[in-house]
């Protein structure tokens, strides 16, 4: 096979594989933490990828799951051995696996955090044997990464990665959820029965998952729910928000938990919702409301988050539902005069999204001041009162959009007529998009510390 030379391969830190054995003998030596070139099918080129685990398929041949060096894991998949090619491969070395990893984590820009190296090699096992291993999501909780200090607080909100590998290997193949049929991007601690199963079906109401379609058909007979639990706080254009007590309706929180980790992989699933609301977002026709995404948000937050998990549905995304959540949290945030933050780290695509809501409500906001109060000056204290938006991520967009100069002795927000002529028009761009009608929020902050506090007494 010919392989092409990768200049990522680190020679210091990975050793040249001893070349004995011929056909399909000469995979056993592809263990767990081998790099070496592997054929991804979707982009059609050779990456260099990392071998998570092994397993032999029923045929007899065997088959990796890989994840693609400097790619988000959610590109990581099971590939044939004729993908690999052994030419390239490169054993890890004692003692410098762990620091290849790590390098490796922080360009992916996975975890912020870092990992401990993986240890444990996988045994040769039959995949439906390993699937069976899966630990049964009770048996998980709570699912305290080593190495951080643990919470009790719930509803994937704690940072890090577990260690064991089987939870970095994808283990729902596909989900039916309303009318869409989605393939998972990460590990969620379904029931293992579930894991070897072709497809889990969910209910698009209450979230219950259900193993065949006919089990969905019966349940929805019966399930007399055309929207999520709660209480609607929102109506507007066929869009309405679901404010979801995890205390209340504790088992609707945990299967939305479950169903939000198979696209969240810098969270640790917890099975204690009852800190936590849940926010969903639902788009209505003749059937119901639908779920599109959502966000959930600690009903008290010392690090002033206000948002702990952001998820748009992969069948709704790149469509604005994301900004449409993140400027909802927003809209929360002004309400309860706060100014708030999301839990950090982000993902990949939570930077992105962020990113891009956070430059447009601050330029916006730059420009109406301007309008208001033409001659004076604003300061970040103003820009962040105004949009609720915490004081540290209005000054690292304004850096971001290298708006925040220092001169003489101050940092001062300094716009030319050239980057104002560029924001105006996408300002103005933004207005075709769907927007939150603040007018169609009905909501009060509720006093959750205060009420528990009484209760105590
Ligand atoms: C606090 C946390 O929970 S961080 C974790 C965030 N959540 C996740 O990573 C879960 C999986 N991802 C998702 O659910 C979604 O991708 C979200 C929620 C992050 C974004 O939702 P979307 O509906 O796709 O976002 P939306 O369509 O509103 O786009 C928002 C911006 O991000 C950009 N963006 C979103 N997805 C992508 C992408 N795949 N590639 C490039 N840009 C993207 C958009 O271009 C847009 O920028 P623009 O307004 O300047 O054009």
């Amino acid at each position: 096979m010919a392989g092409i030379k990768n200049p990522e391969m680190d020679e210091e830190l990975f050793e040249k594989p001893k070349t004995n054995g011929v056909g399909q003998n000469q995979y056993e030596r592809v263990i767990e933490g081998c790099r070496l070139n592997v054929k991804m099918v979707s982009q059609n080129e050779w990456r260099l990828a990392e071998i998570i685990s092994r397993c032999r398929a029923s045929n007899g041949s065997m088959k990796f799951y890989v994840h693609y060096v400097d790619c988000n894991r959610r590109l990581d998949e099971w590939v044939m051995s004729d993908l690999l090619d052994l030419s390239t491969l490169r054993m890890p070395q004692k003692g410098g696996k762990k620091g290849a990893q790590s390098r490796e984590e922080n360009k992916d820009g996975n975890d912020a955090e870092g990992k401990k190296g993986r240890k444990r090699k996988i045994p040769l096992v039959p995949l439906e044997e390993m699937k069976a291993e899966v630990p049964d999501p009770l048996q998980i909780v709570p699912a305290v990464p080593s190495g951080s200090t643990p919470s009790l607080r719930g509803s994937m909100s704690m940072v890090g990665h577990s260690e064991d590998a089987m939870t970095r290997i994808r283990n729902i193949e596909c989900i039916e959820l309303g009318r869409s049929r989605i393939q998972p991007w990460y590990f969620s601690p379904y029931p293992q029965q579930l894991t070897s199963l072709d497809c889990i079906y969910i209910c698009e109401f209450c979230l219950k998952y259900l193993k065949s379609a006919t089990c969905l058909r019966r349940h929805m007979e019966k399930c007399a729910l055309p929207h999520p639990p709660g209480n609607q706080i929102y109506s507007y254009d066929k869009l309405s928000f679901f404010e979801i007590d995890g205390r209340k309706n504790k088992s609707y929180a945990q299967n939305l938990c479950l169903l939000a980790k198979l696209f969240l992989d810098h969270k640790t699933l917890y099975y204690d919702t009852d800190p936590f609301l849940f926010y969903v977002l639902t788009e209505e026709d003749e059937k119901g409301h639908h779920i599109v995404g959502y966000f959930s948000k600690e009903k008290e937050s010392a690090e002033e988050y206000n948002v702990a998990c952001i998820l748009v549905l992969p069948s709704f995304q790149k469509k604005g539902y994301g900004s449409l959540l993140i400027e909802f949290s927003y809209e929360l945030s002004k309400i309860e005069q706060k100014t708030g933050s999301p839990e950090k780290p982000l993902s990949d695509l939570g930077l992105l999204s962020y990113r891009s809501y956070w430059s447009m409500a601050i330029m916006k906001e730059l420009f109406a001041f301007k309008q208001r109060h033409p001659g004076e000056d604003i300061t970040v204290q103003d820009i962040s009162a105004s949009t609720s938006i915490k004081r540290e991520d209005v000054v690292s967009t304004l850096q971001q959009l290298d708006l925040y100069k220092y001169y003489r002795g101050q940092y001062v927000i300094v716009i030319s007529e050239e980057k104002r002529q560029v924001y105006e028009n996408r300002i103005e761009a933004t207005k075709k998009k769907r927007r939150i009608n603040p007018t169609a929020l009905q909501w009060r902050p509720k006093e959750y510390g205060k009420k528990r506090t009484q209760s105590t007494f």
